[in-house]
């Protein structure tokens, strides 16, 4: 039995679906294939003949066109008006009826009140009891509807369920609907064209039989508001509805209800077993289908692996794209425009031509409004700050103090530290000192030095000023603050809480300056002020410096470069950074104001971004590019020059090029080498052996028999056998060192400014002062500086793991060969400074650690001309500075690297093969045999002597 009312459950789109015919439902009866092929041929038809054929079966029945369409409507916003969502949802004639608007619960109580009242139809309609009503109503719903194949839905099952009717499908329902809202737009066109159509006697409820109770409800009033018909069309109605109501109640169709629940019941488990089973055949077609892949189809086409993106995508512009410069062009300093007195200091001191790095760095550090510079006034505010890759030996050390002593020379700041270089060793420290004093002759620029060589408060003597000035208030103040030190205020006093306060945070140097206060005269109070203008620093004394030398302070720096900066910025120096940034960005206290300044911040019209301007430069030849370590420099507006040498273009480059390979000169990560250089490898098998290679490579390779004195080769004696292994050129070079230390330094800060006029100091350093100096020819004996010939005498250096091996190797060289003792020096950290024991003729053979590996230029005015790595270094960058110590500016040079079997495979890949390095020529391997068996046999005696020395004799 069909019944009432059923639920509608709106299709997706109502709007934009074209008519869809309606499903017609024989009163629950199952869907027949004669149905389903009218239907189809029902979908065929145009939309005038199904609006026609609709009219027509309206008038036969009597019923009015209109009035049925308009009802139509009403459901249909009914319909719509539950789904918001839904597009159109506005009626186009009708206003929305109040039951349109009615809640979800009224809806639900109404839906069921239907029900009730379909099942009692049912009922009455078995026993022949029904209303007469009922079946006119079920005869217009079947005139009304059409059949469709719209495929059922769980939902539409549900509600066909629940509601005891074999419907197949809600949402056809729907799309019902809405093509009877669309036949009956059509037809009100067309009747409002002219075309007459009668009126039919009783309105019918057209749709499906999924109607909403709800909806009814609405129907019956709406109907009322339209004419008489359907007013009486609505009461017949709600008269059903009430009756089957009421004797739905009575009956207690318990019964009924059960039966509905099973068959849901039942309803429920086949639809889920239906999804279990569409899943397990979805999974058993895939499993299908990947085992039919992996028999039958070839293995799919290896995608190629993405290229590797290069660090430069993480990196900001300036360090992905660097400067680089090449050293094609030669030019004088007079080329670069720089004032005619400064290059001809320069040429007196031996530099004419300006090398690549320094005709990069010069004019781009000099400050705007000097002669040269690549910035014209007014710029001052974006300056930019420079970090500099530029290889090993290349004039760095010229580049960065030139423009900074030019700057100075035109504007000092008198008592005040203006500039600051820091470097990784205090060897480094005294080379680069030594530099810049050659620099500022002729000025009252003064040049001091930081290293924690000697007495922290002789050095603090020396870097800064210090001078009473009569100030009874600030005596007073700082009188006062040391009486409440010694006498604390009473706990119940206003003042104790600030004490405690103040001594919780206790500045050292405050104390100091206290202390210094109430010991000096009455009403005068220390002044302090910095003795140098420049001042060059190791990281570690130059924070003790910071932290207690009262007077240094670098708050009015105005130039800061980090030479050597990927050490400095290494692990091992943590901390350094965070104390120097600290120190360099805080605000100036009252002290360190000056009279322009304070009137400035009292007239609120001090800006510090602007007037402390600091430039800083950071070089290296292994220039990090790691940015978190860059970032911590807080650098402003930087550039990023990299250096590469014009002219090396050897077989390896050649070479690398063939092979498509980029150059290491197109990237900022590789390593140039000096192209002067010539790398040499020696494999010395387990190492057993390694002393008796050296010893022979040495003699055979680089100094030759006639650098040695036969007539001064020592017989061996005991001692030489080891008994007096602890004298060593150790011990002697310490006392030496010392002595010479404390001349060298106290001369270093200050001779250059003293002798302002006395350009020609540097001819008179004897040859063997152990401050590092420049090769700098008599002015006018040539116009560039002499390169180091291979014939000069040999200055060798020897690289070894540690002090240890360093003071091993010393002590078997002594044995082994007496005759080169005095040639020795070991450079080990407990020593001063690298002070060289030959004779300016003789060969020099300095043992040292990997101290010496950085920026070291020469010794004692002798420029290394070989360097042997008695020890393989631990990093490519070690190696890279390592051997850079030779074959600088120009000079030739030779790298001697020796290295076992079990460091062959590593020295190899990463060093001699390494496609980051560029080297003029490639590596040549030479094997350097120990042939005198005489020199093997006193070896062992060397050997054992050693072991006696340790573990006591055993003979
Ligand atoms: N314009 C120049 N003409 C000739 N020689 C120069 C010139 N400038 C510097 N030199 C010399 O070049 C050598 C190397 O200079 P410097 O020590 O500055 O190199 P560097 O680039 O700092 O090397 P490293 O990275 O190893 O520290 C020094 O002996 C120096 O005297």
């Amino acid at each position: 039995m069909a019944p009432l009312y059923k639920r509608y459950i709106p299709a997706k789109s109502t709007t934009e679906k074209p008519a869809t015919p309606v499903k017609l439902v024989q009163n629950g009866a199952p869907e027949s294939a004669t149905t389903t092929t009218e239907n189809k041929r029902k979908r065929e038809r145009s939309q005038e003949e199904i609006l026609e054929r609709k009219a027509k079966k309206l008038k036969k029945k009597g019923l009015d066109p209109e009035t049925v369409s308009v009802e139509k409507i009403v459901e249909q916003n009914a319909i719509k008006s539950q789904d918001a969502s839904l597009p159109g949802a506005q009626s186009e004639n009708v206003e929305p009826s109040q039951e349109q608007r009615l809640p979800m619960k009224k809806r639900h109580k109404l839906e069921k009140e239907a029900r009730k009242a379909r099942k009692a139809a049912e009922k009455d309609k078995e026993t022949g009891k029904g209303p007469a009503e009922v079946p006119q109503v079920s005869a217009a719903i079947e005139n009304e509807q059409t059949i469709d194949e719209a495929p059922v839905i769980a939902n539409g099952g549900e509600s066909a369920i629940e509601a005891g009717e074999d419907v197949p499908n809600g949402a056809a329902n729907h799309e019902n609907e809405e093509t009877e809202v669309k036949v009956k737009r059509k037809k009100r066109r067309k009747d409002s064209e002219g075309a007459a159509a009668q009126v039919p006697e009783e309105p019918v409820i057209t749709g499906n039989a999924d109607v909403e109770p709800a909806e009814t409800t609405s129907i019956a009033e709406q109907a009322a508001e339209e004419g008489p018909k359907a007013k009486k069309r609505r009461h017949k109605l709600e008269h059903v509805l009430e009756g089957s109501t009421t004797e739905d109640a009575n009956a207690g169709d318990d019964e009924h209800l059960r039966k509905h629940s099973s068959v849901l019941g039942k309803f429920q488990k086949s639809a889920s077993r239906a999804i279990r089973h569409q899943q397990e055949d979805s999974f058993e077609k895939l499993a299908e289908h990947q085992v039919v892949q992996d028999l039958e189809l070839p293995p799919p086409e290896r995608t190629p692996t993405p290229e590797f993106e290069t660090e430069d995508a993480a990196l900001p512009s300036w360090l992905a794209k660097p400067t680089f410069v090449t050293g094609h062009n030669k030019a004088t300093f007079r080329d670069l425009n720089i004032e005619a007195a400064t290059a001809d200091r320069l040429w007196k001191l031996g530099f004419a031509e300006a090398l690549p790095v320094q005709q990069a760095l010069v004019p781009l550090l000099l400050p705007p409004g000097i002669s040269g510079a690549t910035y014209p006034p007014g710029t001052e505010a974006v300056l930019p700050d420079v970090a500099v890759s530029a290889p090993t030996g290349s004039g760095k050390t010229i580049a960065y103090l030139l423009p900074m002593i030019e700057a100075l020379r035109h504007q000092r700041q008198h008592g005040k530290l203006s500039a600051l270089v820091v470097v990784p060793t205090r060897e480094l420290v005294m080379q680069v000192a030594a530099v810049a004093e050659s620099l500022v002759k002729g000025s009252s620029i003064k040049v001091g030095m930081a290293t924690g060589t000697g007495r922290f408060k002789d050095e603090q003597d020396k870097i800064t000023t210090r001078h009473a000035e009569y100030d009874p208030a600030g005596y007073k103040q700082l009188a006062d603050e040391a009486k409440s030190q010694i006498h604390p205020p009473d706990e119940d006093s206003d003042e104790f809480e600030s004490f405690i306060g103040q001594s919780g945070q206790e500045d050292k140097k405050r104390q100091q300056w206290i202390q210094e206060t109430v010991s000096g005269l009455v009403d005068h109070v220390p002044k302090y002020g910095s003795a140098v203008d420049i001042l060059v620093a190791t990281p570690g004394r130059l924070l003790e410096h910071i932290d207690s030398t009262l007077g240094f302070n670098l708050v009015h720096l105005q130039w800061l470069v980090l030479d050597e900066a990927d050490k400095l910025l290494d692990n091992q120096n943590e901390g350094f950074l965070e104390s120097l940034n600290a120190e360099l960005t805080r605000p100036r206290n009252e002290e360190e104001q000056d009279a322009r300044e304070r009137y400035l911040r009292s007239q609120a019209m001090w800006e510090d971004h602007k007037e402390r301007r600091l430039r800083k430069v950071v070089l290296s030849a292994t220039m990090t590019r790691d940015i978190s370590k860059l970032t911590s420099l807080n650098l402003r507006r930087p550039k990023m020059i990299v250096v590469r040498g014009g002219d090396n273009n050897g077989d390896a480059q050649a070479e690398e090029g063939a092979r498509g390979e980029s150059s290491v000169k197109e990237s900022a990560d590789g390593f140039e080498l000096p192209p002067t250089l010539i790398e040499y490898c020696v494999p010395v098998g387990d190492g057993s052996e390694k002393p008796l290679v050296v010893v022979e490579l040495l003699r055979s390779k680089i100094l030759g028999d006639s650098h040695i004195d036969e007539a001064k080769q020592d017989k061996p004696t005991e001692k030489d056998n080891g008994v007096d292994a602890g004298s060593d050129s150790d011990s002697d070079s310490d006392s030496e060192d010392t002595s010479s230390l404390s001349s060298d330094d106290s001369d270093s800060s200050s001779s250059a400014s003293e002798s302002e006029d006395s350009s020609d100091d540097s001819d008179s350093v004897p040859q063997d002062q152990d401050v590092p100096m420049l090769d700098r020819p008599l002015p006018g004996e040539s116009t560039k500086p002499t390169p180091q010939s291979s014939a000069l005498t040999p200055t060798i250096l020897i690289f070894t793991s540690s002090n240890e091996s360093a003071t091993r190797l010393t002590h078997l060289l002594q044995n082994l060969q007496p005759s080169w003792r005095p040639l020795l020096t070991t450079l080990l950290k407990t020593n001063a400074k690298p002070r060289i024991r030959s004779k300016p003729t003789e060969p020099a053979i300095v043992i040292s650690t990997d101290r010496a590996a950085r920026g070291l230029d020469a010794f004692s005015n002798r420029p290394i001309t070989h360097v042997v790595q008695y020890d393989v270094p631990r990093t490519l960058t070690s190696y890279v500075h390592r051997v850079g110590r030779t074959a600088r500016a120009g000079r030739e040079g030779d790298a001697w690297t020796l290295y076992t079997h079990a460091e062959a495979r590593w020295f190899v890949n990463e060093v001699t093969k390494a496609k980051n390095v560029s080297r003029r020529t490639p590596v040549e391997r030479v094997k350097v045999f120990m042939a005198d068996e005489g020199m093997r046999e006193r070896y062992q005696k060397v050997l054992a002597g050693m072991r006696d020395e340790v573990f006591g004799s055993t003979s």
